[in-house]
């Protein structure tokens, strides 16, 4: 499978103090596989607040700033929480590679959400991989997909 999304736009990423340890570690990966990143933070590990940075972070996907973004807290929920307030942001929180798949093919998700606390630095990268190489099925998940969007 190849890249699903826009390559001439940068990836957008965001953190707390919880995922900055995995989003310094995705960056490396992104950057090290080709593409542009846009790190909207956190960038130490000290305590902050989610919000401050998935905020910017979908705000970026939203205005098609950014072909896709990335989002890791602990749990993912802050994040994923922040995100889906954004307009034409679908946000999935994935814990393994095939809800990744799933929230791609069924969702047509933009940005990922990762629970850096409940899952391995390898399953995180593998989980990025699946998720920007995975093509959105389109057909009745699209009509489901237009349901949302009251
Ligand atoms: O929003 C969250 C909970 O769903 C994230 O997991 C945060 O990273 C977490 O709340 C941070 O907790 P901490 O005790 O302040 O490190």
């Amino acid at each position: 499978m190849s890249f699903q999304f826009d390559r001439s736009k940068p990836i957008a990423i965001g953190a707390d103090h919880a995922g900055f340890e995995y989003k310094t570690a995705v960056v490396a990966h992104l950057n090290k596989s080709g593409f542009q990143v846009s790190d909207f933070g956190t960038y130490s590990a000290d305590s902050v607040d989610y919000p401050d940075f998935a905020h910017p972070t979908a705000t970026s996907v939203e205005n098609d700033e950014a072909a896709c973004g990335i989002l890791i807290c602990g749990s993912a929920n802050g994040v994923a929480i922040t995100a889906n307030k954004h307009k034409g942001v679908r946000a999935g929180l994935c814990w393994q590679k095939d809800v990744a798949e799933l929230t791609r093919k069924h969702n047509n998700a933009n940005v990922l959400c990762l629970p850096a606390r409940f899952i391995s630095l390898q399953t995180a990268i593998d989980i990025v991989d699946t998720f920007l190489n995975t093509p959105f099925d389109g057909g009745r998940h699209q009509e489901r997909i237009n349901k949302i969007l009251r």
